[in-house]
């Protein structure tokens, strides 16, 4: 049986991780009093010792005076974090979450959720300005019936390990670190999801091999909660013991066994993974069924305001063409194909193109809407004659962006462009060649997908300038 624990870091790691010389707090007296001038894109403040040396602070706000202390230094820049508070700013609130700082996951609890949302705007701004390009008001895409910030998630995946000294560590990663540290809650998970985790972690410790297992997944669905587990070896007792801890809980349970192996095995006879939608004004619903390891946004209120932007941005008209790219599921093409649309949807995994034309027979749209396997960084994946014909192109890639897919529109030059972004560098890189292409930037909004974090949604609106095509 594993022995509950916590583990000290391994100096020699910090130390390495800590950078050049650096001795932490050493430098305390030297660099003195700092007031923090402005926030950076990972939510630490920033500002300029008397040397004139850039610092990031870590959860430090623009306005705050402080005493730092240094724990990283760097050629160009330090890195501290707030040794004494001397002056505090409006917005500063109390973060919810225990593990705040030390958790890798969450960066501006301390921040209040209006300065969150105004700082998300300034990053998207700023991250145009790169690029010589200005953006109409920027928009906020939020969820209008809770304004907390917490109790939002409804997807995360715990790590797992036992160390050699039989300590079972069940968490996710400390802050800027590899090494995983104990939760005991989580408030930015949606509280079901929260409930589950002592529970899990007694059951964790209650394993014949709880070394054997690498990760756990939970996700909430509407009705639905589901455990997949991450077996790196096959151990029949503890299956058996998974079945029942899930049996108790109700939950659909999923495993996955081996290093290798990526298929899941549901273990349940439950009724298959169910998401709905809502559409249009009257909110007809549409259902997204998945398999296990499909994509599903985070946060599933903010999600249907999105898709409701989404739809409202496009006005698409019966029949038009549509091409919805990186298309996961069917998130997007759905609800474009019940508004009358006619959806191209592409995306590059298997497991997602099967789950999307099973949701456009279960929706009755089959015939509204095509789903196609191909890899979007191949440039010549799409003809460009289709794309010129349609009239609107959603696209939702990945942290790295679009970079051979938008250059093939700036030539094709389809009517409208929705770009859903995860990331607002990459974002304002492709749209700086849509720009170019000829495209003007009609709209503009950050997505408040990930309150608490330093993470950013964002979605444009693009419209062709002139009606010439190739
Ligand atoms: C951010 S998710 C968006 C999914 C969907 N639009 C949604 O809202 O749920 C990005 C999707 O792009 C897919 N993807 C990533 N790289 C790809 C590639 N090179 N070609 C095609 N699809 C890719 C992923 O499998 C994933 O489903």
């Amino acid at each position: 049986m594993a022995k509950l624990g916590v583990r000290r870091p391994v100096a020699e790691r910090q130390k390495r991780r800590r950078g050049k010389n650096a001795g932490e707090c050493r430098r305390q007296e030297e660099d003195g009093l700092l007031t923090i001038e402005r926030q950076a894109h990972d939510g630490r403040g920033v500002t300029r010792n008397a040397h004139g040396k850039t610092v990031f602070v870590e959860r430090a706000l623009p306005g705050e005076r402080l005493i730092p202390a240094v724990h990283a230094e760097h050629r160009r820049y330090d890195e501290a974090h707030v040794r004494e508070l001397l002056a505090t700013a409006p917005e500063r609130v109390t973060p919810h979450c225990r593990h705040f700082g030390q958790c890798g996951g969450c960066d501006l609890q301390h921040q209040a959720l209006s300065a969150q949302q105004a700082h998300r705007q300034a990053v998207l701004v700023e991250q145009f300005a790169h690029h010589d390009l200005t953006l109409p008001d920027v928009e906020l895409i939020s969820c209008d019936d809770d304004r907390s910030g917490y109790g939002y998630r409804r997807r995360a995946r715990l790590g797992v390990r036992v160390d050699h000294e039989a300590a079972l560590y069940f968490g996710f990663r400390r802050r800027g670190q590899d090494m995983l540290f104990n939760i005991e809650q989580c408030p930015i998970l949606v509280p079901r999801l929260e409930a589950l985790l002592l529970p899990l972690r007694r059951h964790l410790d209650q394993l014949e091999a709880p070394r054997r297992v690498g990760h756990v997944e939970l996700l909430q669905l509407d009705d639905q909660c589901c455990l997949s587990i991450r077996q790196l070896r096959e151990v029949p007792g503890d299956i058996e013991r998974w079945r029942r801890f899930a049996a108790e809980h109700q939950l659909a349970l999923v495993m996955n066994i081996g290093r290798d192996d990526m298929t899941s095995h549901r273990l349940d006879n439950g009724a298959p993974l169910q998401q709905t939608l809502e559409v249009g004004q009257k909110r007809e619903k549409v259902t997204l069924e998945l398999s296990p390891g499909d994509f599903l946004q985070a946060n599933a209120a903010v999600n249907q305001a999105l898709v409701d932007t989404v739809l409202d941005w496009s006005a698409v008209t019966a029949e038009e063409l549509v091409f919805d790219l990186f298309a996961g599921i069917g998130n997007f093409s759905l609800p474009l194909a019940a508004a009358g649309a006619c959806v191209t949807a592409v995306e590059g995994r298997a497991s997602m193109v099967e789950s999307l034309r099973r949701n456009a027979e279960l929706n009755g749209l089959s015939q509204q809407l095509t789903a196609t396997r191909a890899d979007l960084g191949e440039p010549q994946v799409l003809k460009d004659e289709s794309l010129s014909k349609a009239g609107l192109v959603v696209l939702d890639p990945p942290r790295h962006g679009a970079r051979s897919i938008v250059s093939r529109l700036a030539v094709a030059r389809p009517e409208r462009v929705i770009y859903v972004s995860c990331d607002p560098a990459t974002l304002a890189r492709d749209v700086r060649t849509l720009v170019d292409g000829g495209y003007r930037i009609e709209r503009a909004a950050v997505v408040d997908m990930f309150p608490q974090t330093a993470h950013q949604e964002s979605v444009l609106l693009l419209r062709r300038t002139d009606r010439t095509a190739i």
